[in-house]
């Protein structure tokens, strides 16, 4: 059963179209992730489904209720990440977590939500004095304390090092196992390949490939990809030119080339011909970034 409809959504500022006829569907439960480059719409896309903008043309519904109209109902059941901005410096967890368990019918335990995102030392900190993680943990703690049927997150990991990272995505899977739909904007394809049980991938406004993320990956132009530090210089066109070349790009003295088995053996020889060596190379296969830089030709 689909809880959120997105059917034709656009919004210009300025008279700049940065949302132009997005069309998708959340069904109840899933993990719904939305990825796309900067400045792609991504945020805008969720303001309108969090009711907090207001669609130029098209419609959305969530749990069959106008976000824009109904935004008193829709807060019952809809958690959203706050921004920085959104909280007083010198208001302390403890106080932010009961001034908000408090706006709401239902809510959940805030103890035991401190306590799962490991915030619980922090209880009597400032909001100013945390680090950026742990505002970070703060943001979702909030977001869940309604006990929320949907959970918006956007941006859910930034700025949390890699062990607070994996804590918070098995944070979510729990959440998602309670029955809340998750609706998750990422840049990190990890997270994304991770978390999600489907993805819309958006580019310059609009919607250009919907798809679990294994099937994304299957999609890919591109099975294998190719990394290494030349010894020497490399000439790239002539890389490109190799059999089955996706794309041919440099990550700092590297080069990344995303091709076919066919196109390993024709870089490995094309390497040996002119005498350099691929240090620190690695073959492995497509993950959800290299089908991400196929449909939008961009880093996330
Ligand atoms: N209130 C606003 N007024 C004018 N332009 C805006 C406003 N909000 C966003 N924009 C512009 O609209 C475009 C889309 O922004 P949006 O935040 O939706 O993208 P995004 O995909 O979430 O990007 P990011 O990944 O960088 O957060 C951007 O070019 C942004 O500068």
């Amino acid at each position: 059963m689909a809880i959120i409809e997105v059917d034709g959504l656009c919004k210009s500022y300025g008279g700049r179209p940065v949302v132009d006829g997005v069309d998708f569907t959340v069904e109840a439960g899933e993990i719904f992730g939305i990825l796309g480059p900067n400045g792609a719409g991504k945020t805008t896309t969720v303001e309108c489904i969090e009711g907090l903008r207001a669609p130029d043309a098209g419609a959305v519904r969530v749990a069959g209720l106008d976000p824009a109209a109904d935004r008193d109902r829709l807060t019952r059941i809809l958690g959203a990440q706050l921004q920085e901005s959104q909280l007083q410096p010198k208001i302390t967890v403890r106080e932010a977590l009961e001034l908000y368990a408090a706006f709401y019918p239902r809510p959940a335990d805030w103890r035991g939500l401190a306590e799962r995102l490991g915030i619980t030392a922090q209880l009597k900190t400032r909001f100013g004095a945390l680090s950026g993680g742990q505002q970070q943990r703060l943001f979702i703690a909030l977001a869940l304390i309604g006990n929320p049927e949907i959970v918006v997150l956007d941006e859910l990991t930034t700025g949390l090092d890699p062990r607070a990272r994996r804590d918070t995505w098995r944070l979510i899977e729990e959440v998602r196992a309670g029955g809340v739909t998750v609706v998750l904007v990422t840049h990190f394809m990890e997270e994304a390949q991770r978390l999600c049980d489907r993805v819309a991938v958006i580019d310059r406004g609009r919607v250009v490939a919907l798809d679990a993320p294994a099937r994304l990956v299957g999609r890919a132009a591109a099975s294998t990809v190719i990394s290494f530090a030349p010894s020497g210089r490399l000439d790239e066109t002539e890389l490109a030119s190799l059999p089955d070349v996706a794309s041919v790009r440099r990550e700092g003295d590297r080069l990344v080339i995303s091709g076919t088995d066919e196109t390993v053996n024709a870089v490995l020889t094309l390497l040996a011909r002119q005498g350099v060596t691929a240090r620190e190379l690695r073959v492995t296969d497509t993950t959800l970034d290299e089908a991400f830089l196929d449909l939008t030709g961009k880093e996330a």
